[in-house]
């Protein structure tokens, strides 16, 4: 494990983000560029993780995003696990220039949910990122990855790490949807202690 940019800003709150997806997606390009607004034409594949931060305002809020990306080989499998643990968010990610890596993007959700040991599966947020918009021959047509996508539930972006497409949107949106999901888990707690108390309340005012 390598990270980089390790220090976080005192008034910020740290969020884990997690990058997975096959080998050769642009994970690390993605990262990269999101982090240092660079692109490398001859990047390696990653082996376990490696880590950036880097401190973005959502909302008026100062979050330091500490972003982990994965080496997408199976090869490297016992290396990645162990460090979705404590996640906040994940980043599916598949290239729009190889089919096979959106048909896997089911196993990797699968693979983080088990290993992040996620209490609450159905609300934890994932964001997906179809990666290389901007290469001519796609293989996978856009109606494609959005049907996996409504179908899990889950916001899509198109994002180009070559070209600075919608990298920071997607980013941003990664943040965004830790915030929705804190809403969502405070609401359902408020309605189960609302409940509680009417419950106490019919207790207390009944007669006999
Ligand atoms: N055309 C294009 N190429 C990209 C883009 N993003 C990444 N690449 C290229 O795709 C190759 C793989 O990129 P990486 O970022 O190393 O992929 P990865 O998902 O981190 O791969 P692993 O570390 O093996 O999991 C590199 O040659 C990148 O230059 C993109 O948006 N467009």
């Amino acid at each position: 494990m390598s990270g980089r940019n390790s220090k976080t800003n005192k008034n910020s709150r740290l969020l884990k983000v997690v990058l997975l997806g096959d080998g050769g997606v642009g994970k690390s390009s993605l990262m990269n560029r999101f982090v240092s607004n660079k692109f490398d034409t001859q990047s390696f594949h990653t082996i376990g993780v490696e880590f950036l931060n880097k401190d973005i305002i959502v909302n008026g809020e100062t979050f330091t995003l500490q972003i982990w990306d994965t080496a997408g080989q199976e090869r490297f499998k016992s290396l990645r696990t162990p460090f979705y643990r404590g996640a906040d968010c994940c980043l599916l990610t598949f290239g729009v220039d190889d089919m096979v890596s959106l048909k896997n993007l089911s196993l990797w959700k699968k693979e983080f949910l088990y290993y992040a040991d996620v209490q609450e599966a159905d609300l934890f947020p994932f964001v997906v990122l179809g990666n290389k918009v901007d290469i001519a021959e796609q293989e996978v047509a856009e109606e494609e990855a959005i049907a996996w996508c409504a179908a899990n539930h889950v916001p899509y972006y198109q994002t180009s790490a070559k070209d600075a497409i919608n990298v920071d949107t997607a980013f941003h949106a990664a943040v965004e949807r830790v915030i929705e999901q804190e809403r969502s888990l405070d609401n359902s707690a408020r309605n189960i202690h609302d409940t509680v108390d009417l419950s106490k309340k019919a207790t207390r005012s009944g007669c006999c």
